[in-house]
């Protein structure tokens, strides 16, 4: 499968292109950037430390790949989207921190395009998505109430806060348990804790690749659900994932839950 990796000399986008180098199964035809990215014309493979490819890093633009990955910023995806609904090539969504028109501007996208839309492509992360839904349900009717906090750890570098993947933790639950209230960390004197009330906090350090955990805390004992990622491969092995699942698919848009059959 030929794939374009868009965002491609970025954190993400060198794994993608390392590890799809790796695999037979993939063929990375093109590297896409910004017009102003110093590195424009070098080799993507060099740059991701795998080897000269002979795919040099380019402006987006018409490319005989079969799919798109897009690692970036949401200003970019959103211009590499429309790049994809004009020459009809399926998307791989994988930017976080998106506004609300950019957001609704993805969903309306996928009426006429084939989209995989996920703030985590990790398999353990959606599988620990699943979990929690399934925790939520079972203690949201709990007569002592049950408080759920999400903390994300994520390197120092990460410019969007908290994370997608936790404001994805934080809906799954809200949904779950009929909340509603979304607060996002707290200081001075808050007062008591309401009991319809999810709490967010964003610790920024040194290079973590990611970790998440939901607190279920309950008079007398906790719940804790964590999943950390020790490198950011598990991201790029699930985004090669989705574009391989959704080459064949019909216009719509679809989660890791689609890809990964959960
Ligand atoms: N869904 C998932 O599983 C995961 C999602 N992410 C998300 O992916 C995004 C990228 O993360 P990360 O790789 O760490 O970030 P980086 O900043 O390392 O990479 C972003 C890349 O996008 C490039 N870029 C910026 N503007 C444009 C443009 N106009 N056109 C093309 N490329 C552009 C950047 O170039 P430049 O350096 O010149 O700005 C950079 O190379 C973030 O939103 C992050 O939250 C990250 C990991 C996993
Ligand atoms: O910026 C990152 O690194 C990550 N961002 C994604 C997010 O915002 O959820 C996914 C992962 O946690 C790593």
């Amino acid at each position: 499968m030929k794939i374009a990796v868009h965002g491609a000399a970025g954190r993400m986008g060198q794994r993608v292109v390392a590890v799809a180098s790796a695999d037979s199964r993939y063929q990375v035809v093109a590297a896409l950037e910004s017009a102003t990215h110093p590195a424009l014309g070098q080799d993507a493979g060099l740059l991701a430390g795998v080897g000269n490819l002979g795919v040099p890093l380019a402006v987006v633009g018409e490319s005989d790949a079969d799919v798109v990955i897009d690692f970036s910023v949401p200003d970019a995806a959103i211009a590499v989207l429309t790049h994809c609904l004009e020459f009809k090539k399926p998307l791989v969504i994988a930017t976080t921190g998106f506004d609300v028109p950019q957001d609704e501007f993805i969903r309306e996208s996928a009426r006429t395009l084939p989209i995989v839309w996920a703030p985590s492509m990790s398999p353990a992360v959606n599988l620990l998505m699943k979990l929690t839904e399934i925790a939520a349900i079972s203690l949201r009717e709990l007569p002592t109430g049950v408080d759920v906090e999400i903390i994300e750890r994520h390197h120092r570098f990460k410019e969007d806060a908290p994370s997608g993947t936790a404001l994805r933790f934080g809906n799954i639950v809200a949904e779950a348990m009929g909340q509603s209230s979304h607060i996002h960390g707290r200081h001075g004197r808050p007062g008591e804790r309401p009991r319809n009330e999810i709490g967010y906090h964003a610790l920024r350090s040194g290079d973590n690749p990611g970790e998440h955990t939901i607190v279920f805390g309950m008079l007398g004992e906790t719940i804790e659900l964590k999943v950390a990622a020790s490198n950011r491969d598990c991201y790029a092995q699930g985004a090669l994932l989705a574009a391989d699942w959704i080459i064949d698919k019909p216009a719509g848009l679809y989660s890791m839950n689609d890809v990964l059959g959960l």
